[in-house]
């Protein structure tokens, strides 16, 4: 690896509550979320080169290149801009696969905002978040930067002000496919929209969660566990569960308690993704 990589931040998300509103034609779900952004994730770094070969350094066991959202993502970019350049590409991969937290979403994400930049493309956020769709529901949201409102596929996206909690995410052991809970039949699919102003953590929950349970006993165990402690539910279609507290001391000392088939990381709900701090500084 190079010496001294300048390394782009690529947090992990939570979906406060996940209600599913309708099924659409296209086999989607029209859904309503709240995305809080994390200031915990998976760091990039990116070496420009002029002979427009895009490599993944640090290739991720198990996701062939070609199928890496990081590589799909430059490959859009660079076909979106005309660019003839290319790049090394560094992962340093903390985020479970497969959680529910976002993680190759967000890597896209930062891989379409850090080359926009380095390969000096001048696509709007705009144009960089379309791109972002096309390669999963949740890139838009790491594009724009901001914990949101999210409506539609989660392409309709409202920036929100959050409290900055501490939450505790537990990864129980286990992986779950997103495609396997949205295409279960026992999905609630008809959930009443609410009005983002009447928003309360209390009065919202996670529709995948009751299947995701019912499938994975490790995921209903850990959530009973875990609701002795704090407020908590399961993120996007799970595994990953989370509990909200108020300090950080309180997050990390039942982090020390966690049953031992489990991992975890405290982090802090942010409302500006760190990719953005890090545009800020250059
Ligand atoms: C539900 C969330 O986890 C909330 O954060 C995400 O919206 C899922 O986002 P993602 O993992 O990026 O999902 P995608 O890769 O776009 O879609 C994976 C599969 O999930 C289902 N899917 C996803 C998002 C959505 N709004 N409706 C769906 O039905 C589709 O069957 C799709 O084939
Ligand atoms: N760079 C990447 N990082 C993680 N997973 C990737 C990446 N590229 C492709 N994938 C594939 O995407 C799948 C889902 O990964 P991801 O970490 O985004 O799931 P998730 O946390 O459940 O996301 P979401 O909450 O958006 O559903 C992985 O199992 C893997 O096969």
């Amino acid at each position: 690896m190079a010496t001294s990589l300048d390394w782009w931040p690529s947090p992990a998300k939570l979906n406060l509550f996940l209600h599913i509103n309708a099924r659409l034609n296209n086999g989607y779900h029209a859904l309503q979320s709240v995305f809080q952004l994390l200031d915990f994730g998976d760091k990039l770094a990116f070496e420009v080169n002029t002979s427009s070969r895009i490599s993944m350094k640090t290739p991720i066991a198990g996701v062939k290149d070609v199928d890496n959202l990081i590589f799909r993502a430059a490959k859009a970019l660079q076909e979106a801009s005309n660019t003839d350049l290319g790049c090394d590409i560094y992962l340093e991969k903390v985020l479970p696969m497969g959680g529910g937290i976002g993680g190759g979403s967000s890597n896209a994400a930062t891989t379409l905002v850090a080359l926009n930049h380095l390969w000096q493309c001048h696509l709007s956020i705009d144009e960089l978040a379309d791109i972002g769709l096309s390669l999963g529901a949740d890139v838009p949201i790491f594009v724009r930067g901001h914990s949101a409102f999210a409506e539609g596929v989660g392409e309709q996206i409202t920036p929100l002000n959050l409290a900055n909690k501490y939450y505790l995410v537990v990864f129980p052991g286990c992986h779950v496919s997103t495609g396997e809970i949205f295409t279960h039949p026992n999905l609630p699919r008809n959930t009443p929209k609410i009005r983002l102003q009447d928003y309360e953590f209390s009065e919202t929950h996670n529709d995948c969660q009751k299947i995701v349970c019912e499938r994975y006993p490790k995921v209903a165990n850990l959530l009973h566990w875990l609701l002795e402690y704090a407020p908590s539910r399961m993120t996007g279609t799970g595994a990953c569960l989370f509990s909200v507290f108020d300090t950080k001391s309180e997050a990390e000392r039942v982090l020390s308690q966690l049953p031992e088939e489990c991992t975890g990381f405290v982090a802090q709900g942010v409302n500006r993704s760190p990719l953005y701090a890090k545009l800020d500084e250059i």
